[in-house]
């Protein structure tokens, strides 16, 4: 593709993006490259890297655009501003390299759209007169729960948010140990450091794709960031027990825990979404687990009902705002409204009171969440405390040295007996996630 090719073709991808905003980014961008098989692997990574910087850089970008009188910021003017102020071009370069008309090339700048584009040429995409919410790159409405999460780090937190995110892989200790996993990726030319918190982990250090390996194909490593591999050694699933994955989705933790478990016991993956759970058929089989089975969850189950206090180990990964993964999933900080949020806190809630049912007394509770705000995390366990006497908190800190071993660091921040645990980019270079465990203690 030439430069001015693959520019309309984020364009084109933008305005993908826009026209479901209900609907992941991600999703829609496997649906467009989908169909266009004929852009080429580095041209693909192109596109898709511009059309991801306008939407992690969109408060900004839209605050430049009002300021220079865009009536609105059309996908062509998102890209032309991120060209200018965020990728270094001038307006000149801009006209002939990103606009230039013709067959593959967006349509040359329209009178309007140059008059604003001028007033952006030379500036930097920060500019001291930016309110706080677009200096820091969080939306208004969501930047007091922020401050109320991170207090005087908020700066750091906010700027880890933005950037890009490691590829982290988990390696599944049914098939190598994280050495051989580490060598068998470097033959293939995957470079790999250990990540610094989880004993199964690797983080990618070159850009070499790793799910066209042998290494992935035959069910060594999978993709799975540390601060996820951080939940499910939380969860503490051992070899023999009874496990249930409450919210399992398509089974990167229910992975993780059978690993854990050695094949051993039982492993139960629900989920409400039967594509989701669809989804972790072929990665069990990859993985080599043989002690997992799913379960699609139904209004009034009476599979839950008849397992009631049966299980050592409940883990409840629950859906959330994701605000711990802007990194990966940047349309979630523009498209997130106060009233997901108020209906996830809700659900959370629900999911919580049925998970804790299947607890045994003397089990475990698991409550993770990837997200960052206060009322999804330890707003929602002093909740469900308050409302459960029968739950107590692990804290995490007295697990670890169990869970991890007695050489891997605790990743702490949150104090040495805190009764749950804060994972946060800037802090560990993980997703946002947040863990509790709370044990069922017997009547
Ligand atoms: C954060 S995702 C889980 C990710 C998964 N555990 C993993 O590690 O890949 C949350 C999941 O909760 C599921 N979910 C939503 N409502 C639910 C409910 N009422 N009961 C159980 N699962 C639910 C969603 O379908 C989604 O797959």
């Amino acid at each position: 593709m030439t430069p001015a090719a693959r520019v309309a073709a984020a364009i084109e991808l933008l305005a993908a993006v826009e026209a479901e905003p209900r609907r992941p980014a991600d999703a829609i961008a496997n649906d467009y490259f989908r169909a266009r098989r004929f852009i080429g692997a580095s041209d693909r990574r192109a596109v898709a890297e511009r059309a991801w910087g306008v939407i992690r850089q969109r408060l900004r970008l839209d605050w430049w655009l009002a300021r220079a009188g865009a009536p609105a910021a059309t996908p062509r003017l998102l890209v032309g501003a991120h060209l200018l102020l965020a990728e270094g071009w001038d307006l000149e370069g801009l006209e002939r390299g990103a606009f230039p008309g013709g067959r593959f090339a967006a349509a040359p700048l329209a009178p309007e759209e140059r008059r604003v584009l001028a007033r952006l040429a030379g500036q930097a995409l920060r500019h001291p007169e930016m309110p706080e919410p677009v200096a820091l790159n969080i939306p208004g409405w969501l930047l007091p729960r922020f401050r109320a999460r991170f207090g005087a780090d908020l700066p750091a937190a906010a700027a880890a948010l933005e950037q890009p995110a490691p590829l982290d892989l988990r390696v599944n200790l049914l098939r190598a140990s994280r050495a051989e996993a580490a060598a068998a990726l470097a033959a293939e030319g995957v470079e790999t450091v250990p990540t610094p918190y989880s004993p199964w982990g690797l983080r990618v250090t070159g850009r070499r794709p790793v799910t066209g390996t042998r290494a992935f194909r035959e069910g060594l490593v999978e993709i799975q960031d540390e601060g996820s591999q951080i939940v499910a050694l939380l969860a503490d699933a051992r070899p023999g027990l009874r496990v249930c994955d409450y919210c399992a989705g398509a089974g990167g933790k229910t992975l993780a825990m059978a690993a854990a478990m050695g094949n051993k016991g039982r492993i139960v993956a629900c989920d409400v979404s039967a594509p989701r759970l669809a989804g972790a058929v072929r990665r069990l089989r990859r993985g080599g687990v043989d002690n997992a089975e799913r379960h699609l969850l139904v209004p009034g189950d009476r599979w839950a009902k008849r397992r009631a206090g049966q299980f050592d180990r409940v883990l409840v990964d629950a859906p959330c705002t994701g605000t711990g993964t802007w990194r990966r999933n940047p349309d979630a900080r523009i498209r997130t409204r106060p009233e997901d949020l108020a209906e996830l806190v809700r659900r959370q809630r629900e999911i919580l009171a049925a998970a804790a049912e299947l607890v045994r007394p003397g089990g475990r509770l698991i409550y993770a969440t990837c997200s960052v705000l206060p009322e999804e995390d330890e707003g929602q366990m002093q909740a469900f405390m308050a409302a459960r006497g029968d739950f107590a908190p692990i804290a995490p800190r007295a697990l670890w040295p169990r869970v991890a071993g007695e050489a891997a660091p605790f990743p702490g921040a949150c104090g040495e007996d805190a009764p749950w645990l804060l994972l946060a980019p800037h802090r560990h270079g993980t997703d946002g996630f947040f863990v509790a465990v709370l044990e069922r203690r017997p009547p």
